[in-house]
């Protein structure tokens, strides 16, 4: 389980988180929407170690649990390959990237079919996809997406959704930003971020809330 508690975050005198608590169990994807602006890459890049927030905590029950970070931006050098990205990214790991496991998240994401192309070359959903597997070599016990699934078209969407479901049927866990409803359709629970807080969307008309 990965509980967050009493996050708070101002950006000078701006509140932009206020008060949010959640807990994720293993095997949930958790849907955040909010308009723009509302917070969502803030409380991810919290939650990821990245961002430092005012006051409230996070931690998973297992103290030896991992979170990797699926940033809205891709992370990725565009001078490189896709395989020299995965070196730098593993370097010191060569077994690791070389694993049985590495290379079937490579495969099963489609990735190994281009890594030997320079990145700037890459289309958007194949650096989606390559950041993704990044992210994954880690054998994450919890998954933050950013818009994970922003300006790809209907295949590469369905082929990253249907990774991520065999993700969480495997016992991981998401919390995702999206603007997206396709993204919503993995998840077991939808979050609206407005004004600082965090409601349940509990199956209600979400476009409603936003505006509400
Ligand atoms: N480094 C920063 N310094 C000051 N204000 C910031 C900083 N980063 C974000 N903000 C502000 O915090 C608010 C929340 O931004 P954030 O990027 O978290 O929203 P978001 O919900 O992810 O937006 P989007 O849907 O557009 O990605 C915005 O008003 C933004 O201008």
């Amino acid at each position: 389980m990965f509980t967050v508690n009493d996050i708070g975050k101002n950006y000078k005198k701006k509140m932009v988180l206020n008060h949010i608590s959640l807990q994720v169990a293993p095997g949930e994807c958790i849907g955040l929407l909010g308009i723009n602006g509302s917070g969502k890459s803030t409380l991810l890049g919290i939650l990821s170690g990245g961002l430092r927030q005012d006051h409230g905590t996070y931690s998973f029950d297992e103290p030896d649990n991992t979170v990797s970070f699926l940033p809205q931006e891709n992370p990725l050098i565009p001078e490189l390959s896709g395989l020299d990205n995965l070196k730098l990214w593993y370097s010191g790991r060569s077994a690791e990237l070389n694993s049985t496991y590495s290379l079937s998240i490579l495969k099963k994401l489609g990735v190994d079919a281009f890594l030997h192309q320079k990145v700037s070359t890459m289309s958007g959903g194949m650096k989606k996809r390559l950041s993704l597997a990044i992210c994954m070599l880690e054998r994450p016990d919890l998954l933050l997406l950013d818009e994970p699934l922003a300006a790809l078209d209907l295949l590469c969407k369905k082929g990253i959704l249907d990774y991520l479901k065999e993700y969480t049927g495997n016992g991981g866990s998401i919390i995702v930003a999206t603007h997206e409803e396709d993204a919503l359709s993995i998840c077991n629970r939808i979050y609206i971020l407005k004004d600082g807080l965090l409601q349940e969307a509990n199956g209600a008309d979400y476009a409603a809330m936003l505006r509400a």
